[in-house]
């Protein structure tokens, strides 16, 4: 692809447009040389998943491997965290929905990648050696996991149907969660014969706001309906069907990225920090960055637009 067209792709982001991208279109187009689009001429395009840019700053992450019900395989965990690392500095977004193509979310990590990983195992004698090429997969994988708790921009998962093991990993590193009535959870990986390792035993006990529930799907492995994915907080609004699901989300992703990019991802940084940190620790955290925050031309644009009551401000990008 030439400069000229990737610049016309950059150019079309915040519009209706729906694409199979590459890293390279992902990248802020402040930020393209010839030197780096050059990439995007004979670079490889995401295989497992869709993007495309629905709302104006904001971009829809559709996991596409439909036929295998968006099983999770090597190149699916590779391409989510490339994905999200280009999205975490692309100033034309500023919200991401992540949902999924054909009849389930998610059935989790591909089985069958599991059973060659068997394989490349039995492929060496030596423990040490099996033990470096589980730590270095484990590793990808939750880095790949962490990649939506770690983007600045939020993240909206919208889920339907079956959302399985590595699926409930990817829900809970996401900021926001929303599903269809016949939407159903799953924390499998005991049912497998493992305990659950790239974000599940750690993310799931507060987005549940009970180590008890959280315990018991854990050590069980049992379904939980959309109805109990509410009242537990787990998700925030069920949706009647697919349709409107997607529908609530994208809104929702609108409503965000029409506010202060800088007021957005700070909040996010915050909260985020402020989990794992006492009140004051996150207090003396977002101190720190307001002192520098509230000097920026999006705080001066914010106050006098809420005096003028202009609802629309628009924002330089970040
Ligand atoms: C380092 C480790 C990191 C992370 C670990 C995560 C652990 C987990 O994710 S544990 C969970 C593993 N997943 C499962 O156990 C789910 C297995 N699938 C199912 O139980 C069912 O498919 C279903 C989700 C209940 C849906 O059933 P149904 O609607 O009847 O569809 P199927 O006919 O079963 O499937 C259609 C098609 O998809 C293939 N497939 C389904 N799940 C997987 C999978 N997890 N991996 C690979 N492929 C899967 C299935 O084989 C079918 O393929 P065909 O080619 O059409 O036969």
């Amino acid at each position: 692809m030439s400069l000229s067209r990737l610049n016309t792709f950059m150019k079309l982001a915040p519009t209706a447009t729906a694409v199979r991208a590459t890293a390279a279109q992902m990248q802020p187009q402040r930020q393209l040389s010839s030197a780096q689009a050059e990439p995007a001429a004979h670079g490889h395009h995401f295989k497992t998943l869709v993007i495309s840019t629905p709302k104006p700053f904001v971009f829809h992450v559709e996991l596409h491997r439909p036929t295998k019900l968006n099983a999770i395989n090597k190149q699916m965990w590779m391409e989510i965290k490339e994905c999200f690392e280009g999205l975490s500095t692309n100033p034309d977004c500023r919200a991401i929905v992540v949902s999924a193509a054909g009849k389930h979310f998610t059935a989790g990590i591909d089985l069958n990648d599991m059973m060659n990983l068997g394989q490349q195992l039995a492929e060496t004698d030596d423990v040490a050696r099996k033990g470096v090429i589980m730590e270095r997969l484990i590793r990808l994988y939750q880095d790949s996991i962490s990649t939506l708790e770690r983007c600045p921009k939020p993240v909206i998962t919208a889920v339907h149907k079956a959302c399985i093991g590595a699926g409930v990993d990817l829900i809970t590193s996401a900021d926001i969660r929303y599903c269809t009535e016949d939407a159903y959870f799953q924390v499998k990986e005991v049912e497998i014969g493992m305990a659950a390792d790239v974000g599940t035993l750690q993310r799931l006990p507060k987005a549940v706001g009970s180590q008890s529930l959280a315990r018991e799907l854990c050590f069980t492995g049992r379904r939980f309906e959309a109805a109990e994915a509410h009242s537990s907080g787990l998700v925030s609004r069920v949706f009647p069907d697919k349709e409107s699901l997607l529908s609530g989300a994208l809104a929702l992703a609108e409503n965000i990225a029409g506010k202060s990019p800088i007021a957005v991802q700070t909040t996010k940084e915050s909260m985020t920090y402020s989990l794992e940190h006492t009140n004051q620790q996150g207090l003396d955290h977002i101190r720190t960055i307001n002192k520098l925050n509230l000097q920026s031309e999006d705080f001066a644009q914010a106050v006098a637009a809420q005096l003028t009551k202009d609802d629309k401000p628009v924002f330089a990008k970040l």
